[in-house]
């Protein structure tokens, strides 16, 4: 089987029009502007490279990008500062914090001091919370990117058996949480699985989100099975020249596409998506907080 490829930029690229229209909605009949604050600490240049990214498909989807960026050894009462400022800011209706935060930082208690309702990133215990009892909530951007898609592709998923790989808070654990959600049955796999190739060799669906390069190869793919690569990872690339670098999934691609029914790429698939995601979420947020409708196909 040659694998579908699902094409991540362009399904992103749809997902930001659709945003684009609720933004000259929400000027135009209630002269709202939606605004996304992003926090940055520290100069990780990996980092620097997503908030500008961010800062630029936020303004050219009509709303407001506020971004701070503090010094890597900015104190936690600093930051906690500004956090509170941005939560009573009526004009700031999204606030993301880039993670990781430097170590000096308490990241669970900086993630939970951001207003529940203004966590776009969907870390806050009460989304988190909210999205494991089925309440609405915030949804992680990556996750609810990968859902989208999925479900574009398959329509229902109900009944498939899904396998992600990665039990972490921001990537593997709400996206176990969505395909529940979405009645399929879930096995979360991490380092301490027994016989991992056995348990992925089982899925219809497998959603990679573990940070190592190329881990998962194709004969660990069901024939027909739809990939979902949310990795990312930065390899030398000496074929392109001295000191070189490429951009590699968690999946070795071509061996995976071989059997896989559908496939996403890196680059191009799940990143583009989150950032997209990122800007529902912020329409969303701004039109709970303002009491108006949300956008329809924009939320899990
Ligand atoms: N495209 C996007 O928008 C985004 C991409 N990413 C990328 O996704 C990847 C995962 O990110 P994140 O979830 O934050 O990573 P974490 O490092 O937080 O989690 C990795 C998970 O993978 C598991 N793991 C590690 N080694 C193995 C192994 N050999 N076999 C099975 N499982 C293993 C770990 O298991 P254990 O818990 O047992 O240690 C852990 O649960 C990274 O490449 C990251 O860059 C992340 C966020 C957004
Ligand atoms: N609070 C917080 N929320 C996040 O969502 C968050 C974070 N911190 N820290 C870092 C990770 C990583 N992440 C990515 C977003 C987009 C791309 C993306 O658009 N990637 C492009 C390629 C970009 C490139 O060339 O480097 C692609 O895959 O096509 C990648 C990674 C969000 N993260």
């Amino acid at each position: 089987m040659t694998a579908t490829i699902i094409d991540g930029k362009e399904f992103a690229a749809r997902v930001r029009g659709q945003v684009a229209e609720h933004v000259t909605r929400l000027k135009a009949d209630n002269d709202i502007t939606p605004g996304l604050a992003v926090v940055l600490v520290g100069e990780d240049p990996a980092s620097q490279v997503y908030v500008r990214s961010k800062g630029k498909m936020t303004v050219e989807v009509g709303m407001n990008s506020i971004e701070h960026k503090l010094d890597v050894d900015t104190p936690e009462a600093d930051l906690l500062a500004l956090i509170d400022k941005l939560n009573t800011d009526p004009d700031v209706h999204g606030i993301l914090v880039q993670l990781p935060l430097p170590k000096h930082l308490d990241e669970d208690l900086v993630i939970n001091s951001i207003a529940p309702e203004k966590d776009v990133d969907g870390f806050h215990i009460s989304n988190v919370g909210l999205l494991g009892t089925g309440q609405k909530s915030m949804v992680p951007c990556t996750p609810l990117g990968c859902l989208m898609m999925l479900r574009d592709h398959h329509g229902s998923l109900s009944g498939m058996d899904a396998v992600v790989i990665g039990r972490s808070n921001i990537v593997g654990k709400p996206m176990a949480q969505l395909l529940l959600g979405d009645s399929c049955t879930v096995t979360i796999a991490h380092s301490r699985t027994k016989d991992l190739p056995d348990v992925v060799r089982r899925a219809d669906i497998v959603v990679a989100a573990v940070g190592r390069p190329e881990m998962v190869p194709g004969d660990w793919i069901k024939e027909g099975a739809t990939v979902i690569d949310v990795g990312i990872n930065r390899i030398d690339a000496p074929d392109k020249g001295e000191g070189k670098t490429r951009l590699v999934g968690d999946v070795h691609f071509e061996s995976c596409a071989a059997r896989a029914g559908a496939i996403t790429p890196v680059p191009g698939g799940v990143g583009p998506m989150t950032i997209a995601c990122l800007l529902a979420n912020t329409v969303t947020a701004c039109s709970r907080a303002n009491g108006l409708p949300e956008p329809e196909g924009l939320t899990a």
